[in-house]
């Protein structure tokens, strides 16, 4: 499988996808602001992605100060000196929650460590480094699930009696995203190793080109049969019958309590086409990337980025597809002086949501024609 994230005792890589497919280099992320630019920069995305080599950026940082013998000794100075870290860390990209979460949830089990009678500082990394280390196995087995139950959902609601299904995805939402296996792409893979999946069908999804670049990199890496079409061709291709895509199944950066799920820009079009066409459209995540903090999609800050990204484009030479050693090129691509509009995700109403796949199950609205999402987070659930 694909790895994004490579990490070992205070050791941590990641592979720069800004090169990727073309390019498979693993740059080293020694601190907070090696982590903090690879993040900003999109060497890596991906809303899991993205906290938890926020969080191991922090560990290899503090396994770098106790080598050095630099950890605090008093608990509080060690716990101050996370607390910081922590917060300079989540500015680093603000849309998707899963950051912010984790952010969150290692601060407060570093305050408790600390608040433990006798605790030292070293007591208080250790709690901290435990619990970020933890983050890449659960996120791996939160994946699987959400595969399982994603497939299982399709296959009774979507599948419309056929023995198999085609399905499309937008943006990347696999391996690359995640600790691995992904979420929307996930499901696709539980599909397709059930031998219920026809075809897969992804989405350029530009002008990052997370599904061109990246998605049908894992697709091909994986022997998956699948299709790349441009962004634009998803409302013909959800009209061509002989391609019969009977669900649509994408990622989220941020699901709010009524489950408004921000996602990559072109979701919400997507979501529209789907409906048009009596589509199922499906929304992939763990429980990291639901926010009951977060009311509806009214309030979720989305991501402005730069220009650049859609006024170039990043790539070798044709001549030089097959050299071993690629050099990108940069080309610009839209008229000099036009001004652009570059927002990172777009928001799609819960009301255009059949379902959202998550490892606790699928979350479908009630009589009342509403989401719950706090259901996931009760005990019985
Ligand atoms: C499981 S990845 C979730 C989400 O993150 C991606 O955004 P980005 O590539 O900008 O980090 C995309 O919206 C995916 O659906």
């Amino acid at each position: 499988m694909l790895q994004a994230i490579k990490y070992d005792q205070g050791h941590l890589e990641i592979l720069d996808q800004l090169q990727l497919p073309f390019v498979e280099k693993y740059i080293p992320i020694q601190n907070c602001e090696d982590g903090w630019e690879a993040i900003k920069s999109m060497k890596v995305r991906g809303a899991p992605a993205i906290a938890i080599v926020a969080m191991l950026a922090l560990s290899s940082e503090l396994f770098a100060l106790k080598a050095a013998g630099k950890i605090p000794s008093a608990s509080s100075e060690a716990q101050q000196y996370i607390s910081e870290k922590l917060a300079y860390l989540v500015t680093s990209r603000p849309t998707a929650v899963n950051l912010s979460d984790a952010a969150r949830k290692l601060e407060a089990i570093t305050t408790e460590s600390a608040a433990q009678a006798g605790a030292s500082g070293q007591d208080v990394v250790a709690a901290f480094i435990r619990a970020a280390e933890e983050m890449l196995g659960k996120d791996l087995e939160d994946n699987q699930q959400i595969g399982h139950n994603g497939a299982k959902w399709i296959m009774e609601n979507a599948a419309k009696g056929s023995p198999n299904v085609a399905v499309l995805t937008h943006c990347n939402t696999g391996s690359l995203a995640t600790s691995g296996y992904g979420t929307a792409l996930g499901v696709v893979r539980s599909l397709s190793s059930q031998n219920v999946l026809r075809h897969a069908y992804c989405t350029e999804t530009r002008p990052y080109n997370q599904g061109s670049r990246l998605t049908a990199f894992e697709l091909v890496h994986d022997k998956i049969p699948a299709t790349l079409v441009t962004d634009s061709m998803a409302a013909s291709l959800l009209a061509d019958a002989k391609a019969g895509v009977s669900a649509i199944v994408v990622g989220a950066d941020r699901v709010a309590a009524n489950g408004d799920t921000a996602n990559k820009i072109g979701t919400y079009g997507l979501a529209v086409l789907a409906k048009h066409h009596g589509v199922k459209f499906l929304v992939a995540a763990p429980l990291t990337t639901i926010d009951l903090a977060t009311k509806s999609g009214d309030d979720i800050v989305i991501e402005q980025r730069p220009s650049i990204e859609v006024t170039s484009i990043k790539g070798p030479r044709q001549q030089d597809a097959n050299n071993s050693s690629i050099s990108l090129e940069t080309v610009l691509t839209a008229a000099p002086g036009i001004n652009v509009w570059n927002p990172a995700f777009d928001i799609t109403p819960a009301a255009l949501i059949d379902g959202v796949i998550t490892e606790k199950g699928v979350v479908e609205k009630g009589s009342d024609g509403q989401f719950q999402m706090s259901t996931l987070f009760n005990d019985s659930a």
